[in-house]
């Protein structure tokens, strides 16, 4: 209700308005608005800030630099560093992403070489392709980087270290000596976020600014591990984990919510020739373009959540030294922000044609999701390097279960159980525990075909890396297919267990089985061909899918209400709550700053002489042209 946090209509600024409007929004509610006692900006708040705000900046300072800092300083370093960022008395962010390079880390190639004379290191892009390019927050905002760089020292690489780099004066916010910085111009989205260029030249910093819990280097020059240096990686699985939320679960469920609320409002054409228009939402088609949708809404939150959980005790036990977790939780998390970033863009789309030519508007808001959204399928590890990541460990996995029993995420690798399915009605194919089933299978399969490609080719004298590049699309669509197995059966799992009335339990299992259904439909050929499902089978489980969609039909607007967007977040005059469309998209018309004046003298001054010509014609002053 504070005005200051009120939204100015974001399509009629420009994109320095945009970013400037972000900054004093973001500063407003993280300083003014939510400070209280013990509160940081990466505390539980920041998923509020999320919601509460459509377009805030620093999403890198306070998603990835601070976390970072906390990841991979000393305690001396993290008390140095974290109050001051905390507080945003340094903004920073994330610089690893280059000019050339971006998902095959080994490729990067700034330097930072140790001095040893000075104690310090040297800090350099050595070429164009060095230069670091994206990361956000940094081309106008930030004044330090945590720049990730190969430490050399004595001409000996050591491999991607992270360092904390000042790239701006703390008093005129003016870049330093050694220090190119800019942002990288206008992108797809992200309009309000300036992703920059930085091009360091023999910037110097202290030696004390290697960020050292897992490493060291000592004043003589002396390089100390002192950890896992996969852990190195570990900013990346924590952004992975925590985006699944804000940047997927959360932009979708907006999207669905003005798709389902305009469809119950736009009325098109007939279904019974002798009955009023009707709302399209009384498609089906309609309904199988939206309802598996919000389906996915609540599967990814349910998935996520328990991933969020995994990544918690997984960091209670790095804390006591142990890691074992990692490789397992790299690939879960690598594969669920690939899968779902893709399900989740691709759906927001789906809903976005469903609303005809005011869903091209943006005055639908829809439009802003949509192409925010494609993003996370780029950012924070380029979804196919993700799956094949995934997929890596779970041919580990496969070859690991001929001998011992899994547990965790790939405990049905191991499991050699009769899984074949049974159904005999549509009902039957509504079954939770079915679903589950026929996930599983179809995985384990999916994981062993692509396996055993690979390995009858290595047999045939095809070096393994030739093997893996060829068998890439079986290799991504084993990860597909595991972390499909993964959303459904921790849904399923996490709805049994959910303490609430039996209708909203009934609702919730219903949804599930949608997404899980609408999966196997979208996906028969697998299905089939693993042996999960008989021809006939798929017949039925199409017609479970109707049915449900049927079902759930009436509850579709209360669903999406569910979600409790306000109109402001929400920004859309399709999906507002009172339902008025139209009156709504004409006054938004209107703002538009075309409409400032009736007439537009800048491109009427060209078309005038033309009309004038075409008046005096028409007003018998003039000849007509022989056309
Ligand atoms: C104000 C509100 C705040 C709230 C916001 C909260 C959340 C929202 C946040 C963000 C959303 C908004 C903005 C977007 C932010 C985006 C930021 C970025 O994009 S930062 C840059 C991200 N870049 C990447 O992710 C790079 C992707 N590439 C890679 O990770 C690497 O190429 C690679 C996958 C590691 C492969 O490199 P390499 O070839 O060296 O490795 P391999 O030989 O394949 O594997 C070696 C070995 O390492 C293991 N491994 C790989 N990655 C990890 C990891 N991350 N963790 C642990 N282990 C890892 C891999 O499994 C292999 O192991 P093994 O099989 O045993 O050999
Ligand atoms: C909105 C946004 C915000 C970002 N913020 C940050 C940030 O704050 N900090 C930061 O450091 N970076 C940031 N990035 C950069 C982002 O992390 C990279 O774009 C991403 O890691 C992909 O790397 P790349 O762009 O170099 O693509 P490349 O790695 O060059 O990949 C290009 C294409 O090649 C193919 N490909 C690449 N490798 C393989 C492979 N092994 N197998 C098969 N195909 C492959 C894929 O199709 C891929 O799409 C951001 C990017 C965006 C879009």
């Amino acid at each position: 209700n504070d005005t200051s946090m009120q939204h100015r209509n974001l399509n009629h600024m420009t994109r320095e308005e945009r970013f400037s409007e972000a900054m004093r929004r973001t500063l407003y509610a993280l300083k003014v608005l939510l400070p209280r006692e013990g509160w940081t900006p990466v505390g539980p708040e920041m998923k509020y800030l999320a919601r509460a705000i459509k377009e805030f900046t620093f999403i890198i300072h306070a998603g990835v630099f601070i976390p970072c800092i906390m990841s991979y300083g000393t305690n001396e370093q993290i008390a140095k560093w974290f109050p001051l960022a905390a507080d945003f008395r340094i903004i920073g962010t994330y610089a690893q992403t280059e000019l050339g390079h971006g998902s095959f880390l080994r490729g990067l190639e700034t330097i930072a070489t140790y001095d040893r004379a000075n104690q310090e290191f040297i800090i350099n892009c050595p070429k164009i392709t060095a230069m670091k390019w994206w990361p956000g927050d940094m081309g106008k905002s930030a004044n330090h980087v945590l720049l990730m760089a190969e430490l050399v020292i004595d001409g000996k690489k050591y491999g991607m270290h992270g360092f904390m780099v000042q790239i701006r004066d703390l008093t005129t916010h003016e870049p330093l000596p050694g220090v190119t910085v800019g942002d990288i111009g206008a992108k797809l989205s992200f309009e309000s976020v300036d992703n920059g260029f930085l091009y360091l030249q023999n910037v110097r910093i202290p030696r004390e600014n290697l960020l050292s819990k897992l490493s060291e280097v000592h004043p003589d020059g002396t390089y100390i591990k002192k950890g896992n240096q996969r852990l190195m990686y570990g900013s990346m699985v924590r952004v992975r984990v925590n985006l699944i939320a804000h940047e997927i679960v959360m932009p979708l469920a907006k999207a669905c919510t003005i798709a389902v609320r305009y469809s119950a409002v736009r009325r098109q054409g007939l279904i019974n020739p002798s009955k009023e228009e009707v709302p399209v939402l009384d498609y089906v088609a309609q309904q199988h373009k939206l309802l598996p949708q919000v389906a996915t809404v609540f599967m990814a939150h349910f998935a996520a959540k328990q991933l969020v959980k995994m990544h918690h005790d997984y960091s209670l036990e790095v804390e006591k030294g142990n890691t074992s977790q990692l490789p397992e939780l790299h690939a879960l998390s690598a594969g669920m922000k690939a899968c779902l970033s893709e399900q989740g863009a691709a759906g927001a789309e789906i809903v976005r044609r469903a609303c005809g030519g005011h869903g091209y508007s943006c005055g639908s808001g829809l439009p802003f999701i949509v192409n925010r959204m494609l993003a996370t399928c780029t950012y924070e590890g380029e979804n196919t390097v993700m799956q094949l990541q995934c997929a890596r460990y779970l041919i580990k996995c496969a070859d690991q279960a001929k001998k011992d029993k899994l547990t965790g995420s790939v405990w049905y690798l191991s499991d050699f159980s009769n899984m074949s399915c049974t159904a005999q009605t549509f009902g039957d194919l509504q079954e939770p525990s079915v679903l589950v089933k026929l996930h599983e299978r179809r995985a384990k399969c999916a994981v062993q075909h692509a396996g055993k490609k690979m390995q009858n080719m290595v047999k045939n004298g095809t070096p393994a890396h030739d093997a893996w590049n060829m068998m890439a699309t079986l290799l991504i669509n084993a990860a597909r297919a595991h972390i499909m197995q993964y959303v459904v059966g921790t849904s399923v799992t996490y709805i049994s267990e959910l303490s609430c009335s039996a209708s909203l339990k009934k609702i919730l299992t219903q949804l599930c089985a949608l997404y899980a259904l609408h999966n196997i439909n979208s996906n028969c050929g697998d299905f089939v061909k693993f042996g999960c499902l008989t021809s006939a089978q798929c017949d039925l489980a199409q017609e479970a899918e109707f049915n449900l969609l049927k079902q759930l039909r009436p509850d579709a607007v209360g669903i999406v209400d569910s979600f409790d967007f306000t109109d402001d977040i929400l920004q859309s005059c399709l999906g507002a709550y009172d339902g008025n469309v139209y009156e709504r998209l004409f006054e938004w018309a209107k703002q538009a700053p075309m409409n400032k004046t009736e007439v537009h003298q800048d491109s009427y001054q060209y078309l005038q002489p033309y009309l004038h010509e075409g008046r005096d014609v028409l007003e018998g002053r003039g000849r007509n042209s022989k056309l």
